[in-house]
């Protein structure tokens, strides 16, 4: 109950002081405007579709307002998870910021509740997903779609930084697309305000994260591994490994760990595949300078630089939100995450009272979210990071990617177990009725080593050089185990 009281608290990001429920009125909380109202609705009043993606401390549903039928992409926070994870700052800094922001290549937050539980965010939704996706599905970009998407980047980027802040987690999951395929920029809570920043900021928030390491480790600039404090360059590149993952697939220092990946950050361990062109790699090259004032867009012209980059030559900067974007790529099926809240691994914990869950709202686009379980292996990490029982079976550091309970099929008798994949990765067992683990089975990045065969959409085999286990998957999850063992094996 303390730590309830300390939590709503810390989390009073604002008093609503004038108009009632649905009102649009202005609020003010210590002399801050806030341009998206603080509502009095319960998850009751909205009809929650699919899973469009897990954050490390949110879930984001497609959901319609009932009354209204608008649809919102709403982010849901655990405030107790919140709490414990010391995140409490990144929401603060989340809402006020992207309350204050108003740019076509920026999500808009249109308003926010809580209940005792937990709070929410309604943003506006990007029915295309996350750009990550669309790249993992085609295994790279073409330079003329690349150079479209990073356009958009780079001019909401420069509205970014003109606003005096710096982003620090510019990368392919952070960037959705609309149901018409333009780029909009999610995700603020790592942001970091400059000191000449116009953008007002809740008391003790802004220097909270001063020199923190925050972002993802792929995108994270030599500077900021040797403790450097932020600067725009931090962005700048974030944005040339983006450029590189976008022409290639895979990020510039990808590597086995986290640990080796800032070893080649440091050395700017940087090779280009044949295929990249003489420009595309003149611009990631100059993007990627050590030196965080040397990089392109970091002189004295700013952006002016980098806009006449021969990369982007044909590009109409003055019209690129009127521009056509590149075709949308078929639709992947949509496998949206079934989280019945009776069902508890994929469980909405804490979603406030009897909500109506359906699992698919009729999209007036017929576009669904291509942040599909199976491909955004990565965005799925902590999607059971709120569900703490599971914990206990995992190493420090170490996230679940899937989890499902399964029928093991044995020759006398089948058995109940819940399955668990990991991020690390490893395969586990765990024996649900006694929380006990179970064996587990040993990983290999090779196909010869392990492999899963599916049968039908509920019977999957995993097969190793020593033994071939047949399970059964009553949510018919059968593909999406497949596509998740594969995608860790491909990482
Ligand atoms: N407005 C939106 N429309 C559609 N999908 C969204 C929207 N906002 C977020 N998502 C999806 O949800 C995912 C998680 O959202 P977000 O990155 O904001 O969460 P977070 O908890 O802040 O995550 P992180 O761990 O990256 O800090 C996104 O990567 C994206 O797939």
């Amino acid at each position: 109950m303390e730590m309830e009281r300390d939590f709503e608290t810390k989390l009073q990001l604002q008093q609503p002081e004038l108009g009632g429920v649905g009102s649009k009125a202005v609020q003010r909380t210590n002399s801050i405007t806030f341009r998206a109202p603080q509502e009095q609705f319960t998850v009751n009043d909205f009809e929650l579709g699919k899973l469009l993606g897990t954050g490390s401390y949110s879930k984001v549903i497609r959901a319609k307002k009932k009354d209204t039928g608008n649809i919102y992409a709403l982010k849901i926070m655990d405030k107790k998870f919140i709490a414990k994870e010391n995140k409490v700052s990144y929401v603060k800094m989340e809402r006020i910021v992207l309350d204050q922001l108003d740019h076509p290549g920026i999500i808009s937050l249109c308003f926010t509740f809580q209940d005792a539980y937990s709070l929410y965010m309604a943003l506006e939704c990007c029915e295309g997903g996350e750009l990550f996706d669309q790249i993992t599905r085609r295994g790279r970009l073409t330079e003329k779609e690349a150079c479209f998407y990073i356009a958009e980047v780079i001019d909401a980027l420069e509205y970014i930084h003109s606003m005096g802040l710096i982003h620090r987690d510019i990368k392919p999951e952070n960037l959705l697309l609309t149901s018409d395929g333009h780029i909009k920029i999610a995700d603020f809570g790592s942001v970091k305000p400059t000191r000449e920043s116009q953008i007002t900021v809740l008391p003790n928030s802004a220097n909270e994260k001063a020199c923190t390491f925050v972002g993802t480790a792929a995108y994270i600039p030599p500077e900021v591994l040797n403790s450097s404090p932020a600067t725009f360059g931090n962005d700048l590149w974030a944005l040339g490994c983006t450029v590189y993952q976008m022409l290639s697939g895979s990020s510039p220092f990808k590597d086995a760990s986290e640990w080796l990946i800032f070893q080649r950050i440091i050395a700017r361990d940087l090779k280009f595949p044949e295929y990249f062109s003489h420009e595309a790699r003149d611009l990631i090259d100059k993007l990627l300078d050590t030196d965080p004032s040397k990089r392109l867009g970091a002189g004295p012209d700013g952006y002016a630089s980098m806009k006449k980059h021969s990369f982007f030559k044909g590009i109409d900067w003055k019209n690129i939100w009127k521009t056509p974007p590149p075709p949308r790529l078929a639709p992947v099926q949509d496998v949206s995450v079934d989280y019945n809240i009776h069902d508890n691994p994929w469980s909405l914990m804490h979603v406030g009272g009897d909500a109506t869950y359906h699992h698919d709202i009729p999209d007036a686009n017929a576009c669904p979210a291509s942040s599909s379980e199976a491909l955004s292996i990565s965005s799925l990490a902590s999607i059971d990071s709120f569900d703490s029982r599971w914990r206990e079976f995992l190493e420090s550091g170490e996230a679940i990617v899937m989890i499902s309970k399964l029928k093991k099929i044995q020759k006398f008798s089948n058995k109940k177990v819940q399955f668990i994949l990991t991020d690390k990765p490893r395969l586990l067992f765990v024996d649900p009725s006694k929380m006990t683990a179970k064996t587990s089975i040993i990983w290999s990045d090779k196909p010869s080593e392990l492999n899963v065969q599916v049968a039908n959409s509920s019977h999957f085999k995993i097969c190793t050089p020593r033994k071939v286990i047949s399970f059964e998957d009553p949510k018919d999850r059968a593909w999406q185990w497949k596509t998740a063992i594969e995608g860790l094996q491909h990482r």
